[in-house]
């Protein structure tokens, strides 16, 4: 008797997490799929287009009109799902270099690029503005990020692109949107539009790339040239699903299945991820630790949190960054990654 009643209360439980996070997780997904397909545009821009586009921040570390759009993209749409009273959002990007009068062709582009994917927003089950955003809407959308955080009450982090440096290199990147709640992330969502959904695609995305022209991609059945995964805290499962291609419709699950980070147990047949560049994180120092662990494979270097949907699709086991003192991490480059590897972890249980 005692046992079923503890059972019934688990799944009431249980319900009642799921119904808790649920339409965030919806939201956020749809926004991040917009975001991914805003991204794609962007990138192929500036793969077919040798023109500077890459700007400088005030640490010099690049931004692009697709970091900037993003926010304004998925600030305005969690805004209009849940109300913007009840939305906090922390997030990389400012708009101090975007509002200053020599970036008025940046900001124009920006703008946009915003209209540009919000007039899609049905495609993927939102709603986007009935007529398109002004510029002051757009700043607004952007500015709104800058929430302070903290241990206490919900918040939404997001990094609009994730590994700045992969993106405008023609090479990974990703977008990350999660939700925290007293200190602790409860939804995230990674899209990662060139990691493909099977691990064997990624050479070919890389021939792809460099070789645009010359090859044909495998049919649009057999081919997911990016992947967006999931995860809801307490769920104890992580998802996969294919980043929408071309004019198509996100049908939700959108062909979703359930990741599982790896069971190896043996450190020589282990991979770690790390950073790209050399600047970001010390290669001697983990080269070092990992053998002195007896990790024999070499180091998959790939850029941003692209490393974390590694893990949690289990292509690489260890996740390895030690940034030169005095660098703080960001909650915006991690927040998301954690959620999906902790749920994928308890998937294997
Ligand atoms: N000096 C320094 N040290 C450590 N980390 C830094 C540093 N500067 C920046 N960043 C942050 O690193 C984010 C990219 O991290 P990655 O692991 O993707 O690095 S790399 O691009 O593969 O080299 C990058 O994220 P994005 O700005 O979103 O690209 C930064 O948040
Ligand atoms: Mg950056
Ligand atoms: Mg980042
Ligand atoms: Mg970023």
């Amino acid at each position: 008797m005692e046992e079923e009643e503890e059972e019934r209360e688990s799944l009431t439980l249980d319900k009642s997490l799921e119904a808790k996070y649920s339409k965030e997780l919806d939201v956020a997904v749809r926004a991040v799929q917009m975001a991914c397909f805003l991204c794609q545009k962007v990138q192929e821009n500036f793969i077919s287009k040798s023109n500077n586009q890459v700007h400088s921040k005030d640490d010099n570390s690049p931004v692009t009109v697709a970091d900037w759009s993003v926010q304004a993209t998925v600030s305005w749409l969690l805004s209009e799902s849940f109300g913007s009273k009840n939305v906090s959002i922390v997030a990389e990007e400012d708009v101090q270099s975007l509002s200053k009068a020599e970036a008025a062709g940046l900001l124009a582009a920006v703008v946009k690029t915003v209209n540009n994917c919000l007039a899609e927003a049905p495609r993927f089950g939102l709603q986007g503005p009935l007529i398109p955003l002004g510029t002051s809407e757009v700043l607004e959308a952007i500015s709104r990020c800058n929430s302070n955080g903290g241990p206490k009450g919900r918040f939404w982090a997001l990094d609009p692109v994730d590994g700045t440096l992969g993106f405008v290199r023609g090479d990974q990147y990703a977008v990350a949107l999660s939700l925290i709640e007293n200190g602790e992330p409860v939804v995230g969502v990674l899209g990662c539009p060139n990691y493909p959904m099977r691990k064997e695609w990624l050479s070919y995305h890389h021939r792809y790339h460099r070789i645009i022209s010359k090859l044909t991609p495998p049919t649009s059945e057999s081919w997911d040239k990016g992947c967006v995964m999931y995860a809801r805290r307490g769920s104890g499962e992580a998802w996969i699903q294919p980043v929408i291609q071309g004019n198509k419709k996100l049908v939700w699950p959108n062909s979703a299945r359930p990741v599982n980070v790896s069971s190896i147990e043996n450190p020589a047949l282990a991979t770690f991820c790390e950073p790209v560049e050399k600047s970001n994180s010390s290669h001697s120092f983990t080269a070092g630790l990992a053998h002195s662990v007896g990790v024999r494979k070499q180091p998959l270097r790939v850029y941003s949190m692209v490393k974390y949907a590694a893990i949690a699709r289990g292509d690489a086991e260890i996740f390895m960054k030690f940034a030169r003192s005095g660098y703080k991490e960001k909650i915006w480059d991690h927040a998301a990654g954690a959620v999906i590897i902790e749920e994928g972890w308890r998937c294997g249980d």
